[in-house]
């Protein structure tokens, strides 16, 4: 999938996480509006894995900018068909981890397997390809593009044909372009963006900014559905939604991987969390593990481990 390089609503030149901006202040996007009867189930690939088995490793990396070690022999796994919490302090190594499990950093030493094969050095499309998919921090959509387009973005990342066969529109190419439509279609309206389909990206509300992103991850047919910080921005009502949201993309076959501060949120919608802080894993467990672990309750208040309670 190409890297869109207009952001729809923050300032990509500071790279700040994403607020909402005042400007998109208009109308609250309409939490409601979420369809979760529309079937929007992966298609079966390849080899697949069972629920409850290793989808993806992250087995002992490290990661190196010059003197600063982001990730420090760090390894997890992420199940199928489970939500997977990332958390941590800032500077923890969350969304450096996001970008070697997504193909934008090589590690320094150790990998990261999917479906039980090496990552390697496959670039970010390939990656893309193999099943996985993310959001970023601050929205990255293509702000001069409709709705449509962008998800139809997604789904071209999965077509077959080429430049060929599309100058000539062949019949291949034209059966694609109508199943890309489609399933585009099938995405918005399951997201509730059907009758904004042909909006600007630009031009919708903050909320439905967010949501429009996650269907056009959804739209690559990933198997590994990667979130950072979706809820960044959003009002209460709305992140309840969200973790709805999140419940319903998984309960419709998808493993998600979630980066979010907000740990309500977290506690709420994860089966299982990792914990990092500078660079390392500190705790690995269910939520209720998690809320009780002094070794992160130290990490998050910023003081002593025994003096902790
Ligand atoms: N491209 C880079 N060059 C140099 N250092 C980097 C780079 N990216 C991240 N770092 C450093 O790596 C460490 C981990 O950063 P990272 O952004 O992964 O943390 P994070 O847990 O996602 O933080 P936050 O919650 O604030 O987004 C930090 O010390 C950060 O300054």
């Amino acid at each position: 999938m190409p890297e869109p390089t207009t952001d729809a609503t923050t300032d990509a030149t500071t790279g700040a996480p994403a607020s909402r901006p005042a400007t998109a202040g208009g109308p609250a996007s309409d939490v409601t509006a979420i369809n979760p009867d529309v079937d929007i189930a992966p298609e079966p690939i390849g080899e697949g894995v069972a629920d409850g088995e290793k989808l993806l490793e992250v087995d002992d990396v490290t990661l190196r900018f010059g003197g600063v070690v982001a990730l420090d022999g760090v390894s997890f796994e992420i199940r199928k068909g489970e939500i997977l919490g990332l958390i941590g302090p800032n500077g923890a190594g969350k969304t450096t981890c996001f970008n070697v499990m997504t193909g934008v950093y090589q590690p320094t030493s150790g990998g990261v397997r999917f479906l039980g094969k090496p990552l390697g050095r496959r670039k970010k499309f390939a990656i893309t390809k193999l099943g996985i998919a993310r959001t970023f921090q601050n929205i990255r959509l293509f702000a001069n593009m409709t709705a449509l387009e962008n998800v139809m973005v997604g789904v071209d990342a999965h077509h077959s044909t080429g430049v060929v066969s599309a100058m000539f529109r062949l019949p291949k190419h034209r059966r694609e372009e109508e199943s890309g439509y489609n399933r585009a279609m099938e995405l918005l309206a399951f997201m509730g963006l059907d009758a904004k389909a042909e909006e600007l990206a630009r031009n919708l509300p903050y909320g439905d900014q967010r949501r429009l992103e996650i269907a056009r991850a959804l739209a690559t047919n990933p198997q590994l559905l990667c979130l950072d910080e979706p809820a960044a921005g959003f009002n209460p009502a709305e992140k309840i939604k969200l973790m709805e949201l999140i419940r319903t993309i998984r309960d419709q076959g998808y493993t998600v991987l979630l980066i979010e501060h907000d740990m309500k949120l977290v506690m709420g919608v994860t089966d299982r969390i990792v914990v990092l802080e500078f660079g390392r894993k500190i705790a690995e467990g269910s939520p209720a593990e998690i809320r009780d672990n002094p070794t992160v309750i130290a990490a998050y208040l910023g003081v002593d481990e025994d003096n902790a309670s």
